[in-house]
């Protein structure tokens, strides 16, 4: 084994050559990736494609990469929670920066562009039902990238709210891509900072059978106010993970949540589908005029 060459254990291929979860080559994928939780979604997305060059599913995670009005987009479902974001973030690195034949890291960088579209629920009475939100920011209750580390951006907001909210783990803070942002107008692409949570009960201030010792506390963090003013406005459970390892790893990351819950008002939209279908028909036109 030369040095530098990452051993199979490390980067684990199939018999075909393909990264290990995914089941997808380097020539599989698009350098504009739409990243969606629910893999019914990936068909939800590419049913707006004029052709489909690539169908790939294994476990939660279904890749579809073909043309939206001649540009080429891959969509690829990474199920539920960071856990699995660092699945799909560090094999779709590897088959842009990893020579997978020789097992070497390529001296030069390829950069991907990240957009999620997913869905959220608000922590904001003022924030209506069915808004497309695109985080500047998300915090991390997940644990991902304190394993990893090396985040740029200041993560000092992530002190005050852990000594704001006692009993709490320390979360960190991870950001968005500005240039990918830029694109979506802010008009109709309301902009906020999200909370990535560990789950959908306890974790967003849910109790159904068992109690939840933090529901009392949860609607604090609605009342948390940044230093520059800012305040949380959604919970979902990935953005975190896929901004801060787009972060370290050189890529551009934005994410975009239908919001389909006001935990605040006890609100659920009474027609979920319908408004993430048209996110994804707005996004995909945007993402096509890019350049
Ligand atoms: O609709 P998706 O993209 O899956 O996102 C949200 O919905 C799931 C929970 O129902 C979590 O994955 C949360 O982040
Ligand atoms: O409340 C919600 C709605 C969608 N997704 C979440 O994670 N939470």
């Amino acid at each position: 084994m030369k040095r530098n060459e990452l051993g199979p254990s490390e980067l684990i291929l199939n018999p075909d050559g393909s990264v290990y979860h995914l089941h997808l080559l380097p020539e599989d994928i698009a350098p504009i990736i739409i990243t969606v939780g629910d893999p019914d979604r990936v068909k939800q997305v590419s049913d707006h494609f004029d052709s489909i060059e690539l169908v790939r599913q294994h476990r939660e995670f279904v890749t579809h990469t073909g043309y939206f009005k001649g540009k080429r987009i891959t969509v690829i479902s990474t199920g539920i929670g960071t856990d699995n974001v660092d699945i799909v973030l560090n094999e779709l690195d590897a088959l842009v920066n990893i020579d997978l034949k020789t097992r070497l890291v390529k001296e030069e960088h390829t950069s991907l562009t990240f957009v999620r579209l997913g869905t959220s629920g608000a922590l904001q009475r003022d924030i209506p039902l069915g808004t497309w939100l695109l985080s500047e920011s998300a915090f991390g209750y997940d644990d991902l990238l304190h394993f990893y580390g090396g985040l740029p951006n200041d993560q000092s907001e992530c002190e005050l709210l852990q000594h704001y909210l006692e009993g709490l783990p320390l979360p960190y803070r991870a950001i968005y891509s500005e240039r990918a942002a830029a694109h979506f107008p802010e008009n109709k692409y309301k902009r906020g900072h999200t909370l990535t949570m560990p789950g959908f009960y306890a974790p967003q201030g849910r109790a159904l059978r068992l109690s939840n010792p933090t529901a009392t506390r949860f609607s604090r963090f609605a009342d948390f106010i940044f230093r520059d003013g800012g305040r949380l406005t959604n919970l979902e459970m990935e953005t975190a993970g896929l901004y801060g390892l787009s972060q370290i790893l050189g890529h551009d990351a934005v994410s975009i949540s239908a919001l389909l819950a006001n935990r605040m008002n006890g609100e659920f939209h009474p027609d979920p589908s319908g408004v993430v279908n048209e996110m994804i028909e707005d996004a995909l036109n945007i993402i096509h005029d890019w350049d």
